[in-house]
């Protein structure tokens, strides 16, 4: 059950911060994920401030069992000693259920509380897992003195996630947005692939057979197949809920780092859909995040032309042809809106959208 409306922003904990009203959209399109406990990975992340919107500290999966405590103090080092100015810093820790997590929260809070953005907690399975984090993270926040909360981000990735995940989303005011986890998310469905993210050759549909003459289909004729995306239902699952709750939604994972092609249009297909980001694994995937979940200029031109055109925002208008009108500029708004919070932190893209804004609006 969730708390009654009167109770839902009250700290959780005597001397607790005060749970924040709105979740701030910061840019976020990519969530680069390192290991804190491998030196070559740790060495790289003061260069990467301000190349990237994210850098999370991996405590979970991807780090052996005998190495937790090495990646947790490693990311307790890098958080004291990093200047992280614009970029968000984050970190996953391990699951609520293993023998790690506890240390997780009980030396991060303390050790870098005031330096962490988000906690990015694996394998949520209801409310109740957020429920647990919540209080537990209040009470650590009042023991250290924080004067700012931290914000909860939980990764889909069990069919029980899935079903429940309009109640994981409301279940606390620190509740930052969901990422999808397509690798565990496949093993708890008894899903058949063994790819981490994107598609798969097999998941297709085939156009009809011609018929000849006579009408009689025929089926060994070539047939075009398309192949189709097994996490569109999720993704679209995951992009209402957290729009409904105020919250963001990511895409999760690519496994395949060579496949830059098929990594950057799973990315756009989330990004079509309304994810805000995706998950880098490797550096070559930041770029590939930076570039798609970014408005394209030409889009950013067109919503500027279409708001500009439709004055107090009511009424329809035809531009180049096609109709403009009351939802149309709620669109083209989203795009504009998106592009002036990615300007105001990457020059580069700024200097995009400003040239175009000049030449075509
Ligand atoms: C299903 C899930 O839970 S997904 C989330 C958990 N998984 C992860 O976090 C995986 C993170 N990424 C990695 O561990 C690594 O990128 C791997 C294992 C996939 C590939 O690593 P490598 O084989 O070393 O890749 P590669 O040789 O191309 O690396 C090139 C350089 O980039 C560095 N590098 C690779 N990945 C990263 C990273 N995520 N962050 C920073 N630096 C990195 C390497 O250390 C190497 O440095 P060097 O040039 O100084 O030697
Ligand atoms: C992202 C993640 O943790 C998974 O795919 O399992
Ligand atoms: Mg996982």
């Amino acid at each position: 059950m969730t708390r009654p409306a009167k109770d839902f922003f009250a700290p959780l904990a005597v001397g607790a911060p005060a749970p924040l009203r709105e979740i701030p959209a910061r840019p976020s399109r990519a969530i680069h994920f390192f290991d804190p406990g491998n030196e070559k990975m740790a060495a790289k992340v003061p260069d990467m401030v301000g190349t990237v919107d994210v850098l999370l500290g991996n405590l979970e999966d991807a780090v052996k069992a005998e190495n937790k405590e090495k990646s947790r103090q490693g990311l307790v080092d890098i958080g004291k000693s990093t200047d992280f100015g614009p970029t968000q810093f984050w970190t996953r820790i391990n699951s609520l259920d293993s023998p790690w997590v506890l240390d997780d929260l009980t030396t991060l809070v303390p050790e870098i509380g005031d330096k962490l953005d988000v906690i990015m907690v694996p394998k949520v399975q209801g409310a109740e897992d957020i429920h647990y984090v919540d209080r537990l993270l209040a009470q650590l926040e009042a023991r250290a003195g924080l004067t700012k909360p931290l914000q909860v981000h939980a990764i889909l990735e069990t069919a029980r996630g899935v079903a429940n995940i309009e109640e994981i989303c409301a279940a606390s005011p620190r509740m930052q947005g969901l990422s999808l986890g397509p690798a565990d998310l496949a093993a708890d469905r008894r899903m058949k692939t063994t790819r981490v993210g994107g598609g798969h050759p097999g998941y297709l549909v085939r156009q009809d057979p011609a018929r000849d003459d006579l009408g009689v289909p025929q089926y060994d004729a070539q047939r075009t197949t398309y192949q189709q995306d097994l996490w569109h239902y999720t993704i679209a699952r995951m992009v209402d809920a957290c729009a409904m709750h105020g919250i963001y939604p990511y895409y999760g994972p690519f496994g395949d780092i060579k496949d830059t092609v098929a990594c950057e249009d799973q990315f756009r297909n989330a990004f079509l859909l309304g994810c805000v980001g995706a998950w880098s694994l490797h550096p070559v995937q930041i770029t590939i995040a930076n570039k798609v979940f970014s408005p394209s200029v030409e889009d950013v031109a067109h919503a500027r032309r279409v708001i500009a055109a439709m004055g107090d925002g009511t009424g329809a208008v035809m531009i180049d042809g096609k109709m403009e009108d009351d939802a149309s500029v709620k669109q083209c708004r989203v795009m504009v809106a998106l592009a002036d919070a990615l300007a105001a932190i990457d020059p580069e893209l700024k200097e995009q959208y400003d040239r175009i804004e000049v030449a075509d609006v």
